[in-house]
């Protein structure tokens, strides 16, 4: 028994990638019987049965950390969030939403700011004062070769998605990843015209440098339908730690409660006005869903 990963799957064969390299499996028909579908990103068992022609029979299937369902990849451990300085103009309530559906999912958070060659406002600056202490920011151009590396980095060790608005770059980033990705770069509306990311299978890239990237950016849905709103400030990272002082601890939505270490936090200056005000939206957002019903 050969153990491995699978990074892509077309009609019902899987690819998996092994120390003895990569091998065309079969699943079993007892992951069919039970209901299982074997997943892009599962650790798997595979019994060989054509070393010459790399092919196999996947046996066993790890257990899963984590399922995203865009793109349907399992056991990803990072999210890359891209937003750029300019074109398009970002929008941090945006970037919070992103932010907060990687968290949910259990993601470790790199926010990568793109396009910085055109930052004449000085935006990078901007998302430092109320991300940095939080996350690690990333400022990154393609144009100028900037930032490259330490997204690399980032990415060892780790099975990473790339997450972000249509047009801010990820797919030139990726192309300056690893040469080997030969990602369309091109206008916003010519791709969305040709439906570039509803037909293609998501599958993982192995990078030189190490690590695993997904080839479909991540979370295109931005609906917070899946989130409670008594759950919302576990993804809001800097409210953590401060909601165990909260009077009401857990239960605290740090709106209007009394003794409140999160508002206590804001007055001070410690916790972002910015992101607040931002988590206090997506709140009332939640709720009015909760309404309709
Ligand atoms: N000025 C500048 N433009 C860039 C940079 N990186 C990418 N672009 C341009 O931004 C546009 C969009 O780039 P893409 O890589 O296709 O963006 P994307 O995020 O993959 O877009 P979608 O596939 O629609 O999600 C292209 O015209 C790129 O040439 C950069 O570092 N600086
Ligand atoms: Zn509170």
């Amino acid at each position: 028994m050969v153990q491995g990963r699978i990074i892509k799957g077309i009609g019902g064969f899987y690819y998996v990638d092994t120390k003895q390299g990569l091998y065309e499996c079969k699943a079993r028909g007892i992951f069919r019987k039970k209901k299982i579908t074997p997943l892009v990103g599962d650790m798997v068992d595979i019994s060989i049965v054509d070393d010459k022609n790399k092919k196999g029979v996947i046996e066993d299937i790890h257990d899963r950390d984590s399922e995203l369902i865009r793109p349907p990849i399992s056991n990803v451990t990072k999210a890359i969030i891209v937003f750029a300085v300019k074109n398009p103009k970002p929008n941090l309530s945006l970037l919070d939403r992103f932010i907060v559906l990687a968290e949910k999912e259990g993601l470790n958070v790199v926010i990568c700011i793109s396009k910085v060659d055109l930052d004449d406002d000085n935006y990078l600056e901007e998302i430092k004062s109320i991300y940095g202490s939080s996350y690690n920011i990333i400022p990154v151009s393609n144009k100028l070769n900037i930032g490259i590396d330490e997204i690399k980095e980032e990415l060892k060790n780790n099975i990473s998605v790339f997450a972000g608005p249509s047009g801010v770059g990820k797919s030139s980033l990726l192309n300056s990843i690893d040469s080997n990705l030969k990602l369309e770069v091109g206008q916003i509306s010519e791709k969305v015209k040709r439906g570039k990311h509803t037909t293609r299978h998501a599958q993982l890239i192995r990078l030189e440098e190490g690590g695993l990237v997904a080839d479909t950016p991540g979370f295109s849905s931005l609906s917070l339908d899946e989130i409670e709103a008594i759950d919302l400030k576990e993804y809001f990272i800097e409210f953590r730690e401060l909601s165990s002082e909260c009077k009401f601890y857990k239960n605290c939505l740090h709106e209007n409660e009394p003794d409140c270490q999160v508002k206590k936090a804001l007055e001070e200056g410690t916790i972002s006005r910015y992101r607040y005000d931002s988590y206090i939206q997506l709140l009332h957002e939640i709720r009015d869903r909760k309404r309709r019903y």
